[in-house]
C-alpha cells in the first residue's frame, strides 16, 4: 500500500520507519531541510538499545503537495491542523488522525475524504533529531472510524513486529478514554514538575490526582468511574518513569497541547453548567507557563 505521512515529528518517524517495512512510504515534513536529510540518510529507528537504519522511504516538504497515497496519516500536533487542513480538504482517500486530545475532532466535518479514521496511539516516541526517533514505550494503535467503513483499513490486520494495530467500535468513546488519562496526568506533571508515578507516591500529589479524576470524570459523565479511575492509575503506574509530554514540552518551551486537552473538557463544563474549579486553574497554571518560555 502507498501511505503518506503528514509529519516528521516523534510519532511521524515511528509510524514512517516501522510501516516502511511493509509499505510504500512518503513522509511529508514541514521543512524541505528534514525531507533532504531522510531522503538522503533514511530514518535511525532506536529500540530496545539497537539502532535501525530505514532507508528508501520518501520524503518531501509538504509544500511540494501530496502525491497518490492509499492512506494518509495525520501525524502533527493538534495546534497544527489549522495550517495543515487546507491541504487535504479536498482529498479523497482514507484518512487517520493520531492526535492525543478531543480538540481535532470539530474540524473533521468539513473534510471531504468519505472515509476518515482517528487513532490513540499508545507508544512512547521520542524525536532525537531530523531522522532520528526512539520507540521509548511498545504499545498499541488503536483505531476508530469517524466516517465510513473500518473494513477497509488493510493495516488492522497486519503484522507488523512491535508495531500492533486494533480497532474500536467507537471513536467517542476511544478518544474519551485516553482524555481522560491526558487530562489528569499530563497537567498535574506539568505543573508539579514530577515523573507519572510521582501523582500516586507522593500523598498530596496523590489527593490532587483523586480531585481532579474526580471533577473531570464529573464534567464528561464517565459512566463507570471507578473502572476509568484504576485504568488512569495503572497507566500511571505503568508509565512511572516517564515525564509527560506536556512536561517535557513545557521543559523545552514549546507550545503543549493544553487547548486540544483540558481546553475542551472546559468547553464541556461551560455547555454542561458543571463546576470545573480545578481544570480551569490548571489550564491557567499550564497557559501562564507555557506564555513565559516554560
Ligand atoms: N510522542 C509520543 O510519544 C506520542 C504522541 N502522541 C500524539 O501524536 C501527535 C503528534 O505528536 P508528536 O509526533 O510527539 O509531535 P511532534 O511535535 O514531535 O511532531 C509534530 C510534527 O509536525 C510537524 N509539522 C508542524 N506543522 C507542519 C506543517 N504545516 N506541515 C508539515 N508538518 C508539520 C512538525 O514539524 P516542525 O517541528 O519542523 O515544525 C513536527 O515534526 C500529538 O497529538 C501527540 O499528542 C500520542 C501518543 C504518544
Ligand atoms: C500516557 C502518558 C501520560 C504517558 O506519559 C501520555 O500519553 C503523555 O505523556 O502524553
Amino acid at each position: 500500500m502507498r501511505i503518506g505521512i503528514i509529519g516528521g515529528g516523534a510519532i511521524g518517524l515511528l509510524f514512517a520507519s516501522h510501516l516502511s517495512e511493509k509499505h510504500n512510504v512518503t513522509l511529508y515534513t514541514h521543512t524541505a531541510d528534514q525531507a533532504s536529510i531522510i531522503q538522503r540518510d533514511g530514518i535511525r529507528l532506536i529500540a530496545d538499545g539497537e539502532n535501525r537504519l530505514l532507508t528508501g522511504i520518501i520524503s518531501k516538504g509538504l509544500d511540494e503537495g501530496i502525491s497518490d497515497v492509499d492512506l494518509l496519516i495525520v501525524a502533527v500536533k493538534q495546534y497544527h491542523l489549522p495550517q495543515i487542513l487546507p491541504r487535504i480538504k479536498g482529498i479523497k482517500v482514507p484518512l487517520l488522525f493520531l492526535q492525543n486530545g478531543y480538540g481535532h475532532i470539530s474540524y473533521l466535518k468539513q473534510l471531504q475524504s468519505p472515509t476518515i479514521y482517528v487513532g490513540v496511539v499508545e507508544h512512547g516516541a521520542l524525536k532525537h533529531d531530523g531522522n532520528t526517533v526512539e520507540h521509548t514505550g511498545l504499545g498499541i494503535t488503536r483505531i476508530a472510524s469517524f466516517r465510513g467503513e473500518l473494513g477497509q483499513l488493510s493495516l488492522v490486520n497486519e503484522r507488523i513486529d512491535h508495531f500492533p494495530f486494533t480497532t474500536s467500535e467507537d471513536f467517542h468513546s476511544m478518544l474519551m478514554d485516553k482524555l481522560v488519562v491526558n487530562a489528569v496526568i499530563n497537567p498535574l506533571t506539568a505543573i508539579l514538575g514530577v515523573e507519572n508515578g510521582g501523582l500516586i507516591t507522593n500523598s498530596f500529589h496523590y489527593q490532587l490526582f483523586q480531585d481532579l479524576f474526580g471533577e473531570i470524570s464529573g464534567i464528561l459523565e464517565v459512566q463507570n468511574k471507578d473502572e476509568s479511575f484504576e485504568h488512569v492509575k495503572s497507566v500511571c503506574m505503568a508509565t512511572a518513569e516517564n515525564r509527560s509530554s506536556m512536561l517535557k514540552d513545557l521543559e523545552n518551551g514549546r507550545k503543549t497541547e493544553i487547548d486540544a486537552i483540558l481546553g475542551h473538557i472546559l468547553s464541556e463544563a461551560k455547555s454542561k453548567g458543571k463546576s470545573d474549579c480545578l481544570t480551569s486553574s490548571l489550564y491557567k497554571m499550564v497557559k501562564g507557563k507555557e506564555s513565559q518560555g516554560g
